[in-house]
């Protein structure tokens, strides 16, 4: 019999959910290209979609839902002036599924087997856990390395255990991800003890999009994911880069926090570390925003909420920052590809040269076509370029090749499907404990 599995992707703009229900044995769909790299011959089943719902905006109100249900049920954009927070998205979001009459499979919140949850910081958690109080509880203190994202993710959580009381809670990490990356890499040069003792060091985030794009980039280009070399950008409200060598994750941009590396909507990205001290006299104390659970202070405030593209230009949308012509915008913008190019150069030196591809994923990466313009342009001397016409309007696949035919290297655009990964995730455990031990 098939299981319902909700998917819960609570970015720090937007909440994604997408509803699946497990494959039975006679419509097992296959990806070409295992996710497991232990056993490259045997096919993984994927889950069915079924609808999904995302309401967006909520760093810039009024926040707006969209709404798939498959084949052909769409709404487009409906505007909700009462939703600003990732909870209240949750609690809309899950009304409107078990009210929507052509979704038959979920009439009812008993319907839902499988919660999946997007935890953005995990800590030393290498992979998923189904989530008790001991694992509530740890992510719930590394709330502070994630002030954008785990409370708003645990909030989540909290409400399931009451709405959905028959369902099993499961967490995926961002983090889990870069647990590959080398201590060469992910060590700061800072006091060891307080470093091992504070547990400060690069974690990386993004991590649950680089994995489906590994397995997406590896069926598109034919080759085993263990042997796949790219450079792969995940750009949305929160920006990063990744350097994956043999699929997994080599370095990436972000860090101890999701602060470091790119700006983004709301976030500086890198600055130099004393800038904040000559910003503002109380930069240690804390914001107001603070709470019995998180603690954060006025720096960590300004730097991760009222910096980025909303500080330089009042708009978090870059869409919009990248049309405009004005000169805020133009600003903006330029300070994006310089820092993309930041990126894309050194880890094209640490894979030595030995680069299947240049991956485009997230909202900018998937829609920013003047953006993959700039970046690829500003990284020509290595080997990229781009066909206009394909990065104009590159279709609907997956995976789509938008490199000129004389490029030396590959560029692709990555549609990139966090909610996907993580109930993939729900069936591989499935198979692999027998829906027992799950992960753990
Ligand atoms: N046509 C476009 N060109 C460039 N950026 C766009 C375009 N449309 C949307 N975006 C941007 O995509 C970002 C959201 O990306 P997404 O990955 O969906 O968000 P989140 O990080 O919240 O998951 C926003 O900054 C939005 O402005
Ligand atoms: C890690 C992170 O920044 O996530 P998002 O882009 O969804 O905010
Ligand atoms: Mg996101």
């Amino acid at each position: 019999m098939s299981s319902i599995i909700l998917s819960i992707n609570a970015g720090s703009s937007s909440v994604k959910i997408s509803v699946y229900k497990t494959p039975t044995q006679k419509n097992t769909a296959t990806s070409t290209s295992p996710s497991n790299p232990d056993s490259p011959s045997t096919p993984s089943a994927t889950p069915i979609p079924l609808a999904e719902a995302t309401i967006d905006n909520l760093t810039a109100p009024p926040a707006r839902l969209h709404y798939t249900r498959f084949p052909h049920h769409r709404i487009l954009a409906q505007q909700l002036p009462d939703v600003s927070s990732q909870e209240a998205a949750f609690t809309y979001i899950l009304e409107h599924l078990t009210h929507d009459e052509g979704l038959a499979e979920l009439n009812e919140k008993a319907d839902v087997q499988f919660t999946c949850h997007r935890v953005v910081h995990g800590g030393d958690y290498a992979r998923n856990q189904v989530i008790d109080k001991e694992t509530y509880e740890n992510i719930e203190a590394l709330s502070d390395l994630a002030p954008l994202h785990n409370a708003g993710a645990l909030s989540i959580v909290k409400a399931t255990t009451t709405l959905l009381p028959s369902a099993k809670n499961i967490a995926y990490f961002d983090s889990s991800f870069h647990s590959t990356i080398p201590p060469h890499i992910h060590t700061y040069p800072i006091d060891p003890s307080v470093a091992r003792k504070n547990k400060l060091r690069k974690y990386g985030f993004h991590g649950i999009s680089y994995a489906f794009i590994v397995d997406a980039v590896a069926t598109a280009l034919h080759k085993p994911q263990d042997q796949l070399n790219i450079i792969a950008l995940h750009l949305g409200s929160g920006a990063s880069a990744c350097c994956i060598q043999n699929g997994r994750s080599l370095d990436t941009s972000m860090g101890l926090t999701p602060l470091a590396g790119l700006p983004g909507a709301t976030r500086s990205g890198s600055i130099d570390p004393s800038l904040m001290f000559h910003f503002t006299h109380s930069a240690g104390k804390p914001s107001r925003s603070s709470s019995s659970t998180l603690h954060i202070t006025q720096a960590e405030e300004i730097l991760n909420k009222t910096s980025g593209w909303k500080a330089l230009t009042g708009t978090t949308d870059f869409g919009k920052i990248s049309s405009s012509g004005a000169e805020a915008d133009e600003l903006a913008f330029a300070i994006f590809a310089d820092r993309l190019q930041n990126y894309v150069a050194p880890y094209f030196t640490k894979l030595k040269g030995e680069v299947d591809a240049l991956v485009f994923a997230g909202g900018i990466g998937e829609r920013g076509e003047r953006l993959r313009a700039a970046v690829v342009g500003d990284v020509k001397c290595l080997g990229f370029a781009l066909d206009a016409q394909k990065n104009a309007s590159p279709g609907d696949e997956v995976v789509v090749d938008i490199s000129a035919e004389d490029a030396k290297y590959k560029t692709l655009i990555c549609k990139t499907d966090e909610q996907l990964q993580m109930a993939r995730g729900v069936l591989e455990d499935q198979r692999r404990f027998a829906g027992d031990a799950f992960g753990i």
